[in-house]
């Protein structure tokens, strides 16, 4: 069969399962510059791209339409729960998430974390309106497509498309503020590139590593984990504040090697003894959290979030925590990559 086509020479099935964004949004013609994420529909935006039909049999569904600035437990239950039915009904060979920038990589970790089985899921956005000039939305989707259809997507996770990269869940980072090359892997650089006209080269095997998987929590929400930023003159207030506001978990986002200031960490060590998951990030862009070097973590209870950033992290000690996971070994093991 060729690239793409199962062997009856059919073209694969890709789901594609709209949140709004940019690359759904549109210039308001009364507004200079200003723009509405989210305008656009799923149906819509597949019917802007030339050629797609060419790639793979598209279905489209409207799941949102928010900005990602906006993004919610609500609209990530229901895509988790989407894509899985898919696959368990084998309704599509791969799915395709429309998404704005802002909290791509949240969202692209949550599913890297909760769906199961090895079909392809991309997550797409991007960074110019439909309506700018140069608009990156129309190839993004195409690359998006061509990633989602082609069966060497398998068993990679989650992946992220856009500006001819594709980068794994894990890794992926939004680095930039406006420009079109915004998307990195500070750790590990994407694993592939892709081109509307030369096609998919993979850097890594698939199937590098295999991710653990959480059942979603009942309902439709996540267990409160709260995000505090250290910096020069960090006293414990964020600290307490978070506890006071019924905090489940309370990551850090920590100078140097996930490191704050004495009066933060008594903090820290006062909120484990209570029973609250802390887990030690850093605001620093690359690189991994080190357990028990500048921090005694088996005293204090917490635990190191590794290569995670602090917005990953979050998502992870939300998992943990609905899984209901307590004993310290399991927690940190589950903060390590197994790859
Ligand atoms: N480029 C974008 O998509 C930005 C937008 N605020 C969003 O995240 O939805």
């Amino acid at each position: 069969a060729e690239p793409g086509k199962d062997a009856a020479g059919s073209l694969p099935r890709i789901l594609v399962l709209a949140t709004g964004g940019t690359i759904a949004g549109q210039a308001d013609p009364r507004a200079t510059g200003a723009y509405k994420s989210g305008q656009i529909t799923g149906e819509q935006l597949m019917a802007s791209v030339p050629g797609l039909d060419k790639l793979a049999k598209l279905n489209a569904e409207q799941i949102s339409s928010i900005g990602s600035q906006d993004m919610n437990d609500k609209v990530w239950f229901a895509l988790a729960r989407r894509i899985q039915d898919a696959f368990d009904k084998n309704e599509a060979d791969g799915v395709i998430i429309t998404h704005g920038t802002d909290t791509l990589e949240e969202t692209a970790f949550f599913l890297d974390n909760v769906v199961r089985g090895d079909k392809p899921v991309v997550i797409v956005g991007s960074m110019r309106p439909a309506s700018a000039v140069s608009a990156d939305g129309p190839g993004n989707l195409y690359e998006a497509v061509q990633v989602a259809a082609d069966p060497r997507s398998r068993g990679r996770g989650v992946m992220a498309v856009l500006n001819d990269k594709i980068q794994g869940a894990r890794s992926v980072t939004k680095t930039n503020t406006t420009s079109i090359e915004t998307f990195g892997s500070p750790n590990d650089g994407p694993i592939g590139y892709v081109d509307t006209a030369g096609g998919i080269r993979f850097l890594t095997q698939a199937g590098g590593f295999k991710r653990a998987t959480y059942q979603l929590p009942a309902g439709e929400q996540l267990p409160r984990v709260e995000i505090v930023y250290s910096h020069a003159n960090m006293d414990a207030v964020p600290i307490e504040d978070a506890i006071s506001h019924g905090a489940k978990g309370i990551v850090l986002a920590g100078v140097g090697d996930g490191n704050t200031s004495k009066s933060a960490l008594d903090a820290l060590e006062a909120a484990a003894k209570k029973g609250i998951l802390v887990v030690r990030s850093t605001r620093v862009r690359s690189g991994f959290v080190t357990r028990n070097v500048e921090v005694d973590d088996d005293k204090n209870g917490f635990v190191v979030s590794e290569d995670l950033n602090p917005q990953k992290a979050r998502v992870l000690t939300q998992l943990l925590i609905a899984s209901g996971v307590t004993a310290p070994a399991e927690l940190q093991k589950a903060f390590t990559a197994t790859w």
